[in-house]
């Protein structure tokens, strides 16, 4: 019997030899969304070797979790006993890191979990090495290192995405904005806000019809891929995460090369083993995390600003910020007084749903 790798390649061998033009989209369509049922169908945890795994699943703490993936040998380890001083064993020999390792940076006030992970190969999504657990793992981080060493082609980054994306993980990128909803009847109807120059009406039906979803409606507002549409119907295993490259061992390029780096969207040249450029790193890292810290001042005295509360901002209303307190403080809250970015007026009073943003100072006024 054909294995799921088989008939992966299977499709992926007939979408190649298929011309893409209005009368192969469905066909296209059908093909793409058989792929992305076969992925999934791979990366189920039941299948042999997916899922956790001993020494991968570590508790969590802290505000928000970095995860290191990169090629072994890269110097993920290093860097993590430079930035948390937490000692993840290094050596000039492959894959010297076998399982997570935890670690612990406080940066502006916020707690940030660092965890190192084993290095992966090409196929790691596929199941080769440990790299599923490995991406399982970096799948529930807010934020990815990618770490790739300077001395080696660049094309690693490439490969790496791949891995990633492959298992659902989603770069730097946010959710496509496509809005579906089921019927009972009537087909599908689609409306769109503007042209759409990669997919045609047909693949977007073939798509559907794959995934039995005869009857919707689809908003497309944006200049949808197939892609974009599948990540929409299988939003439930896609990971949005923001991804920083640490462009390692740059103490052993010249400078040119390393003007050359720069120009790398979302890059940071660093050198773990002498601590260059860390710095930089670790700005980069809070501006993608996009925590929100919010000081506490008690009636009539000055705001403490040595201890923020800090919410991730996905979670930062005025209900997030009493529960990260303690959870019996939203049963006594009255009405809290706000200064800062989020409020027009210096103060405002505001009420449990209202947003916070980042350095906001907050009293809360009890009943
Ligand atoms: N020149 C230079 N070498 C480095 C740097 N960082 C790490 N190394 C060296 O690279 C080698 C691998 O470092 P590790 O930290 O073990 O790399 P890793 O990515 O954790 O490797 P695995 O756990 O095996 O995947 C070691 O010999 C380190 O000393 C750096 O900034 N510059
Ligand atoms: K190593
Ligand atoms: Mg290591």
């Amino acid at each position: 019997m054909a294995t799921t790798v088989d008939k992966i390649k299977q499709i992926e061998d007939e979408m190649a030899k298929t011309q893409k033009n209005k009368a192969t989209s469905f066909h296209l369509g059908q093909l793409k969304a058989k792929l992305s049922k076969l992925k999934k169908e791979l990366l189920t945890p039941t299948s042999s070797g997916g899922g956790g795994g001993a020494g991968f699943d570590v508790a969590r703490t802290g505000v928000a979790s970095v995860g290191f993936i990169g090629f072994p040998s890269v110097g993920k380890s290093t860097l993590m006993s430079r930035l948390t001083g937490q000692h993840s064993e290094a050596a000039a020999y492959e894959f010297t890191t076998l399982t997570t390792v935890p670690g612990q940076i406080i940066y502006n006030g916020a707690k940030i979990q660092i965890l190192d992970l084993p290095g992966i190969i090409q196929g790691a999504k596929d199941g080769k090495g440990r790299g599923r657990q490995v991406i399982a793992v970096a799948k529930t981080c807010h934020l990815i290192f990618i770490v790739l060493d300077v001395n080696k082609p660049l094309t690693d980054k490439a490969v790496i995405e791949n891995e990633l994306e492959g298992f659902g993980i989603r770069v730097n990128k946010s959710p496509p904005n496509i809005k579906i909803t089921k019927k009972d009847k009537g087909g599908i109807s689609i409306t769109t806000t503007q042209p759409l120059t990669h997919i045609e009406p047909d693949e977007i039906k073939a798509v559907l019809n794959e995934y039995r979803m005869a009857n919707c409606d689809v908003a497309i507002r944006c200049d949808a891929t197939v892609d974009d549409l599948i990540d929409v119907i299988e939003a439930k295993s896609r990971s949005y995460i923001p991804v920083v490259y640490a462009l390692n061992k740059i103490d052993a390029i010249s400078i040119e090369e390393l003007d050359l780096l720069y120009r790398i969207p979302n890059a940071c040249p660093i050198s773990s083993e002498h601590g260059w450029n860390v710095d930089e790193l670790m700005e980069q890292m809070w501006e993608k995390l996009k925590l929100c810290r919010v000081y506490t001042k008690p009636k009539g005295k000055m705001p403490d600003y040595t201890a923020p509360v800090v919410l991730r901002s996905t979670a930062c209303t005025v209900e997030d910020f009493c529960n990260a307190i303690h959870k019996t403080i939203v049963d006594q809250f009255k009405v809290a007084i706000v200064y800062g970015k989020s409020v027009k007026h210096q103060p405002q009073r505001v009420g449990l749903s209202h947003q916070l943003a980042d350095e906001d100072v907050l009293t809360i006024i009890k009943k």
